[in-house]
């Protein structure tokens, strides 16, 4: 993809996910491949309102190509996902309130689901008997050390179309732009059926 085009699709998967309050005050960060390496957005900026100047192209070992100020401060997380899930074109992280509560609800190191039809949005699910699993780890400001606990747990549990980490998000990894954005869309509403079924059972005890 050409880093014009890359920027644009970018910019439009921020304005649509700031809608669903999905990025709030800055939060989130968005990269895509391109012919020469990938797109990243700059640290710091509403990702609803992205302007083509609020972007970085670096390589794919990370250093900078062109673009102004500072990429984004998880940049790490999006090379590290890329090397593990080389058939990923782009990564899209954001910041619901789903996904905050329920990384910190549940305890273990995964979200799994079965049961809900809408598993079938995330690539490679047949069926809503089909286990979903993300994996969720431990926030972490060190993003490089974050990276190597993903790295760790991708060589047991391959990482397929996301990871949650605690009490700060979602990254959500597709072939596409729109995969990608399918993925979150798909996973939100996941998380939000789960939160309605835990505050059901817990209104019942
Ligand atoms: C608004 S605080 C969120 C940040 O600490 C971070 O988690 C984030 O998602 C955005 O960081 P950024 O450097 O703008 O890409
Ligand atoms: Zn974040």
């Amino acid at each position: 993809m050409q880093t014009k085009a890359a920027k644009q699709a970018l910019i439009d998967a921020g304005r649509w996910v700031s809608q669903q309050g999905w990025v709030p005050a800055t939060g989130g960060n968005f990269s895509i491949k391109t012919d020469n390496g990938f797109v990243v957005t700059a640290s710091g900026y509403d990702k609803g309102q992205l302007t083509p100047e609020q972007f970085l192209e670096l390589d794919q070992s990370g250093t900078i190509l062109s673009g102004e100020g500072k990429p984004s401060a998880e940049t790490a997380l999006h090379l590290k996902l890329y090397e593990l899930q080389p058939s990923s074109g782009c990564i899209l992280h954001t910041h619901s309130v789903a996904a905050t509560v329920l990384s910190r609800f549940i305890t273990s190191d995964r979200f799994e689901v079965t049961g809900y039809e809408m598993q079938k949005s995330l690539a490679g699910i047949q069926s809503h008997l089909d286990t979903l699993s993300i994996a969720i780890f431990d926030n972490d400001q060190d993003i490089p050390a974050l990276a190597k606990r993903v790295a760790e747990y991708h060589q047991k549990n391959p990482i397929r179309h996301g990871v949650l980490i605690r009490g700060h998000g979602l990254y959500a990894l597709g072939r596409s732009v729109f995969e990608t954005r399918r993925h979150i869309e798909g996973l939100e509403f996941l998380f939000a059926c789960e939160l309605e079924r835990i505050k059901l059972e817990g209104s019942t005890k």
